[in-house]
């Protein structure tokens, strides 16, 4: 077994919630209400901002430039395609892109801000790891309805599926494996007990989101 894979199986039942969950499910057969899609995707923006931060602090410690080269790609998807997908969204929802950040979304930017601050490059990948695998296995059993659905249901689909995304998911677990090896048992410990945590936080975003954020017109 894979680090990554001994990491997910700490948080196994989260992540069974995170990546089956009646939110991304409606979602995916188009009956979210697009009230809820508005709100999460607000919310998501806020996410958005810390994320790209964290990828950019992991773009910066990656051991070797061809370790840092995927990051650096990835990064500039998220700053590109995703953001663009993000604002005509907001548009075509009709909703502003500003909203104030509901508990837990801020549980979410703080475990970034930590992640980006303790400087360590496992610590990083641990929250980058949760974040794209779960968005990865849930979105990818949906990957040939999203042609079908509004653009803001279907592209959010093919953003995490498909097999570009999942070559970045391959990459960031690759890097967490490789770098788990020279860790001791303390900093084993402080990497499962983070992946955890961001498991946990990932499934309490979407049972909020489900519930439905408070949208900001
Ligand atoms: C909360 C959250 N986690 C993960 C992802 C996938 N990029 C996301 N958009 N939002």
């Amino acid at each position: 077994m894979s680090a990554s894979q001994y990491l997910q199986s700490l948080a196994a039942e989260d992540w069974k919630v995170a990546t089956h969950h009646a939110f991304t499910d409606a979602l995916a057969d188009g009956t979210l209400s697009q009230e809820k899609m508005a709100g999460y995707l607000q919310q998501d923006y806020l996410f958005v901002e810390g994320f790209v931060r964290l990828l950019g602090s992991a773009v910066v410690h990656a051991p070797t430039l061809a370790d840092a080269v995927p990051a650096a790609q990835f990064l500039g998807l998220i700053c590109g395609p995703e953001n663009t997908y993000f604002l005509r969204s907001f548009e075509a929802l009709e909703v502003t892109s500003t909203a104030k950040p509901a508990p837990e979304t801020r549980a979410l930017q703080e475990l970034m801000d930590q992640a980006r601050q303790s400087g360590r490059y496992e610590i990083m990948l641990s929250v980058l790891v949760v974040a794209e695998w779960i968005y990865l296995d849930w979105a990818t059993p949906f990957d040939d309805r999203a042609d079908d659905l509004p653009f803001w249901f279907g592209e959010w689909v093919t953003l995490h599926s498909g097999e570009g995304f999942t070559q970045v998911v391959a990459y960031l677990r690759g890097q967490l494996d490789i770098v788990w090896e020279t860790l001791d048992d303390t900093a084993r410990a402080e990497v499962s007990a983070t992946f955890t945590q961001a498991v946990r936080l990932e499934r309490a975003f979407f049972d909020a989101s489900w519930a439905g954020f408070t949208v900001a017109k």
